[in-house]
Order: C-alpha cells, then sequence, then structure tokens
C-alpha cells in the first residue's frame, strides 16, 4: 500500500520517500510499479480533462445564468422603478406619463405635479439638439424628488405599450418635441421624425389603452405664423405657417384632432408662447445671449423690415406649469376603450402667453442690467428663416376655463433666470472668469 501511495511520479515526491522505495527495493515494486504508473497518468488526465470539462461547462452556465438573471433583474428593477414613480402619494392623485420629462418644461411640470403628489413617470430621449448634460442634470433633480425618468423615444411603440401595460394612466402630458423655429432650415427630418411620426405613435398607444388618458399636448405660438390680427386668439387663422415648426404643431393640432374624433381621446392643445426661464433651453435667445454678454462675445439680434423692432410675448415658466396643472385639471375622461369610442370627447386648445409683448433689444437690456455687462450687439434684418416679426396672446379662453393667470414679467422672470444660470455654471465662485 505504501508503495501505492508513495511510488507516484505524477506527484511532486519528497526524496524521503523515494528513498523508502528504494531501500524496500524489490522487483516486485518495480514492476508493480510500472504496471501501475500508466493507468494512474491516464486517471489523472482523465480526471483532469473532467475537471476542466466541468470547469468550463459551469463557466458557462454561470455565464448564461448571471446574463439571464441580471437582464430579469433589470426587467424586475425596471418594471418596479415605474409602478413606483406612477404611485401618486395623495388620495386620488393624477397618474400622469410625462414624455419630455427631462426637458425644459417637462422637468418643471413634473416636479409640480410630483409635489402636490401625483404620481408621474418621465420619457425622455436625451437627444443632443442640446447639451444633454443639462437634461441629465433635470433628471437627477427628478429623480431627488422620486421621479423614474426612462430613456426613451415616443417612437418607440413597444416601449409605450409596456408602459401602458405597467402603469393605468390617467392622463399623458405630452412635452417632448423637436423644438426651435430656425432649426428647421437645417434638420427638417427630426421635425417630422417627433412632432409628428412620434406623436402619431403615442396617440396610438393611448388609443389602445384602457383606460384611455386624457391627452394634454404641447402646441405652440408659431401656428399663429402669419396671422397679423392682433392680439392672437384662438379662433384667428392657423393655416398660414412661416416655419417648419409650425406646420408639424399645425400638423399635431390636427392629428390630435382625429384620434380625438374618431377614438374618443380627451385632448388639450396649449399654444406656448416663447416659455424661458430658470432650467431653460440653451437654443433660446434668452438663454444664448445670457451666454455671449458673459463671455464678452457680440451677439446677434435679428430686426424687421424697415428696422422694426421683433417682439415676444416672453411666458415665465412658473406660468406655464400653472396652465399645463390645469389643464390636467380640467380635462374630462377619454370616452374610448378597447381602440373604440364610446361617445364624443373633449377637444380643447388654448393659448398660454404673458400678453405683454417685449422687444428683442429690451430682452437684452434687461439681461445687460441683471447680468451688469454690456452686450456686443450685431444688429441684421431678421434672415427668411421662419421667424415671425411678433407674437401676442389673447388669453382670455384660458383665463375662464383653466382660471390661468401669468403673474411674472419679463423683468423678474430674466432676474430669476440670471440668478440659476450664475449658479448652475459657477459663476458665482468664479467671477470674471471668461468661458
Ligand atoms: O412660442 C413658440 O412657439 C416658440 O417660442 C420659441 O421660439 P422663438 O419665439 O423664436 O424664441 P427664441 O428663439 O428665443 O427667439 C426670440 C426672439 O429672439 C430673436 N433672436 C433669436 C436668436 C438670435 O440669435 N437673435 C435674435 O434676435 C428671434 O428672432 C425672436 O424674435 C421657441 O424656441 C420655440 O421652440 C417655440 O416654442
Amino acid at each position: 500500500m505504501r508503495a501505492l501511495v508513495d511510488d507516484d511520479d505524477s506527484f511532486p515526491s519528497t526524496p524521503g520517500k523515494t528513498k523508502i522505495i528504494d531501500r524496500a527495493g524489490s522487483h516486485h515494486n518495480h514492476r508493480h510499479r510500472h504496471h501501475l504508473a500508466f493507468p494512474r497518468h491516464l486517471l489523472w488526465t482523465l480526471l483532469f480533462l473532467a475537471f476542466l470539462a466541468s470547469y468550463l461547462s459551469l463557466r458557462s452556465f454561470l455565464h448564461t445564468s448571471s446574463r439571464y438573471l441580471s437582464s430579469s433583474f433589470a426587467t424586475l428593477t425596471f418594471d418596479n422603478r415605474v409602478r413606483a414613480s406612477a404611485e401618486p402619494t395623495r388620495p386620488d392623485g393624477l397618474v400622469v406619463l410625462v414624455t419630455g420629462a427631462a426637458g425644459f418644461v417637462g422637468s418643471h411640470a413634473s416636479l409640480a405635479l410630483a409635489k402636490r403628489g401625483d404620481g408621474i413617470v418621465g420619457l425622455d430621449n436625451f437627444n443632443s439638439y442640446y447639451d444633454p448634460s443639462l437634461k441629465k442634470a433635470r433628471r437627477s433633480l427628478l429623480s431627488s424628488q422620486g421621479i423614474f425618468v426612462i430613456e426613451g423615444d415616443i417612437n418607440d411603440a413597444k416601449l409605450l405599450k409596456r408602459l401602458f401595460d405597467l402603469v393605468s394612466f390617467t392622463h399623458v402630458l405630452h412635452l417632448a418635441a423637436q423644438a426651435g423655429v430656425r432649426y428647421a432650415i437645417q434638420n427638417p427630418d427630426s421635425y417630422v421624425h417627433s412632432n409628428v411620426a412620434g406623436l402619431v405613435t403615442l396617440l396610438e398607444a393611448c388609443k389602445i389603452a384602457n383606460p384611455q388618458p386624457a391627452v394634454v399636448w404641447a402646441s405652440s405660438s408659431s401656428v399663429y405664423g402669419l396671422n397679423d390680427e392682433v392680439p392672437f386668439s384662438e379662433v384667428h387663422r392657423t393655416d398660414q405657417p412661416a416655419s417648419l415648426y409650425a406646420a408639424t404643431k399645425k400638423t399635431g393640432e390636427a392629428i390630435t384632432h382625429v384620434y380625438n374624433h374618431i377614438y374618443g381621446l380627451s385632448i388639450t392643445g396649449l399654444r406656448f408662447f416663447t416659455v424661458y426661464g430658470p432650467w431653460g433651453r440653451p437654443d433660446m435667445a434668452y438663454f444664448s445671449f445670457t451666454r455671449n454678454i458673459l463671455q464678452k462675445k457680440p451677439i446677434t439680434v435679428y430686426r424687421g423690415k424697415d428696422h422694426i423692432d421683433l417682439a415676444r410675448d416672453f411666458t415665465y415658466i412658473d406660468d406655464i406649469v400653472k396652465g399645463c396643472v390645469a389643464a390636467l385639471d380640467t380635462a374630462e375622461k377619454s370616452t374610448g376603450t378597447g381602440g373604440i369610442k364610446m361617445g364624443p370627447a373633449q377637444y380643447r386648445i388654448y393659448n398660454l402667453g404673458n400678453t405683454s409683448p417685449v422687444t428683442v433689444p429690451t430682452l437684452v437690456s434687461i439681461l445687460e442690467n441683471h447680468l451688469k455687462v454690456k452686450a456686443k450687439k450685431h444688429v441684421i434684418e431678421m434672415p427668411g428663416n421662419g421667424d415671425v416679426p411678433f407674437t401676442h396672446a389673447n388669453i382670455t379662453l384660458a383665463r375662464v376655463e383653466l382660471g390661468y393667470k401669468p403673474k411674472t414679467n419679463l423683468e423678474e422672470g430674466l432676474k430669476k433666470f440670471v440668478k440659476w444660470y450664475l449658479s448652475y455654471y459657477g459663476y458665482s465662485s468664479r467671477k470674471g472668469k471668461n468661458w
């Protein structure tokens, strides 16, 4: 037995043990040794191969199952996060899907709704039309308030179906869009993709959802286009758009009307008038002017024909959010079920403006005062790129039916914006730094 144990060359031997065998020195032992050495090698090779095979198959099993487990875990986590975010914290709270939730109006509206106890699920594609890091910062803000913002596109029908399967949304606040009037010249497709195709995909999901949600969505003051009756009222002409952006928003009004008419979706379209404020859009004039003024770079100020200043009915974000919330609160239920209309449904359109247009040079002066820096103005005639000379909202309808009453004038609103801008971009702590 001793020989069997000690006499194995395939084991690293100790000199002492070898000696013991040699001293036993028998022929038998020697023969025995040769006789057993081969099968032992084979045995160990086989054992090694078996070990290797089981290691490899275990590894592949673990790999496959860990992938499966982690994807099921991710699914579970995703579903749970969606459900948790959608849970209202007040009795009879709304359950709202907010598209464009990481956007300017979307983030403010989501926070306001969550604050009063509504359940919110956000959706945003985080595209790079402007710096996505600002959108991510807004998402972090929402996340700190328990709002889950899903990275996804309104054109993703599967994702929308999954969300409607997970949650019975009472409302959809649809704010996801390709914004910007002049950018449509450079990238017309993105307007069709988001404002037309995306809208249809979203309405298809709303149509078949059970229960159907009520839809409140962002149209635009730009639909008034070349209309020259002032102030712009909802009954005025909107069939002369001046930009592709305006045309897609007007198309949106027509498309939502179809879904209201055929499928009984409750629809409210809100025509926003040049919304501005903290956490705003860097592509807009007040924002890019601020950036350039602080960086001592020139700003381009457009002016109309015959040296007439352009003017906008600039509307502060908090007023717009109040209008959105009022629209959600007063929206009637959709009437359809399973994609079939059961009765006439509400269809509304409102102007949400400020009712006091301000010229672009005045906007610049207000910014100069708040920033305490003089702008380097480069004044040129408005290029034919989709801009209209002025906007001015008549808000009687919104006031009567939504209780909408804008409170913040441009002076005050820009003061709040500048305060946010300086703090967000670190100017307060880096005074005078030119970046
Ligand atoms: O109400 C809307 O429906 C739209 O409002 C907003 O569009 P606009 O009113 O065009 O705002 P914005 O770009 O801030 O230009 C303001 C003024 O500055 C002038 N302007 C602009 C840029 C520039 O470099 N120079 C300049 O003079 C410019 O000619 C204009 O007179 C939203 O962007 C849009 O998404 C949509 O929501």
